[in-house]
């Protein structure tokens, strides 16, 4: 499946999408075999949220996507986007996609390639307008063969979003992206979603998730397990993180384990880290022995909390 086929509309794309949800599932189940993959999934995605879909390797991602997008039917449940279904959603170009496996027509120029996929769509950005957004102005003459990981990621991109469409669904969307690429990446994304669209992706990358998503949904097994903003998300860890400068002669990992509040020790590098389930009464044991040097409280990351909320599942 490739962007241009997945946006492919039957070119009456209206300037305005119908008012409603762009994304709504309600109760969708599905299963590649006779085993459920995803389990009775709810969610709701309102035009303007960009979300993240996080969760580990095989949790249901890529097939939460593909049964939004209408590549895969469900079992049990219904999909709409902008109430309509999802076949009739991308026909009339509300919605565009960029897939893990998308595959850029061989031997075309990026020029040629832009120039047929906006010949698509009613109101289709101008050349130079995605040509900026995406930062493929200098690639307009390069045959997309010659491309680099980055670069074929950017032309992509342009494909994706140069119909404008309402909702953007894109499957681990910098995962062969350098940092730099990574950033400019997100630039152009961030952008697009300031004109209210509603932008859905993938990500195991939680930093850019909590850089660039309003909204994280985490799945487990093929259900949500974890729904809200990324701060939210964090507080559902109740551990934060204690450091302290050690001396030689000081605490071992052993003695500092057993202060309270202190769920786990290490010490490094004339360093001591302590994940505590209760920071303030491990301050106050420190300081008790008087070991206060140098501390640093630190609150729990996104990475802890998906740790913690799929290592339970
Ligand atoms: N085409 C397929 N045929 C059979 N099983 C599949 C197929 N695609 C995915 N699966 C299985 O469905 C489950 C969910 O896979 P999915 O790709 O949706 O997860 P994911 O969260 O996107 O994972 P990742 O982070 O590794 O991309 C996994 O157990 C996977 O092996």
């Amino acid at each position: 499946m490739t962007a241009t086929a997945l946006s492919r509309p039957d070119g009456a794309a209206p300037a305005d999408p119908p008012a409603g949800p762009a994304v709504r599932l309600h109760d969708v189940s599905f299963g590649y075999g006779r085993d459920p993959v995803v389990h009775g999934l709810d969610l709701r995605v309102e035009p303007g949220e960009v979300l993240a879909l996080l969760g580990p390797n095989g949790a249901g991602k890529s097939t939460t996507i593909g049964l939004l997008l209408g590549l895969l039917t469900p079992a049990a449940g219904r999909v709409s986007l902008f109430g309509l279904g999802p076949e009739q959603a991308v026909r009339r170009g509300l919605v565009a996609a960029m897939l893990q496996e998308n595959q850029l027509l061989p031997r075309a120029t990026v020029g040629e390639l832009l120039h047929f996929t906006r010949g698509l769509y009613r109101e289709p950005m101008s050349l130079d307008e995605v040509a900026g957004l995406a930062d493929v102005g200098d690639l307009l003459g390069r045959t997309t063969d010659g491309l680099s990981g980055g670069q074929a990621q950017r032309v992509r991109f342009a494909l994706a979003v140069v119909g404008r469409p309402s909702l953007l669904v894109l499957d681990e969307p910098t995962a062969a992206l350098d940092v730099r690429a990574r950033r400019e990446f997100w630039r152009a994304i961030d952008g697009y979603a300031a004109h209210g669209r509603a932008v859905l992706f993938a990500s195991h990358h939680l930093q850019e998730v909590d850089e660039h998503a309003g909204r994280v949904v985490m799945l487990a097994a093929g259900r949500i397990v974890a729904d809200g903003s990324p701060a939210q998300i964090r507080r559902t860890v109740a551990d934060r993180t204690v450091a302290v400068d050690v001396t030689r002669d000081g605490p071992d990992e052993a003695m500092l384990r057993t202060l309270p509040g202190v769920a786990s020790a290490t010490v490094a590098a004339g360093r001591a880290e302590l994940r505590c389930t209760d920071a303030d009464a491990a301050v106050t044991a420190l300081a008790e022995r008087g070991l206060l040097r140098n501390i640093e409280v630190g609150a729990g990351s996104l990475e802890d909390a998906f740790l913690s909320i799929t290592e339970v599942r």
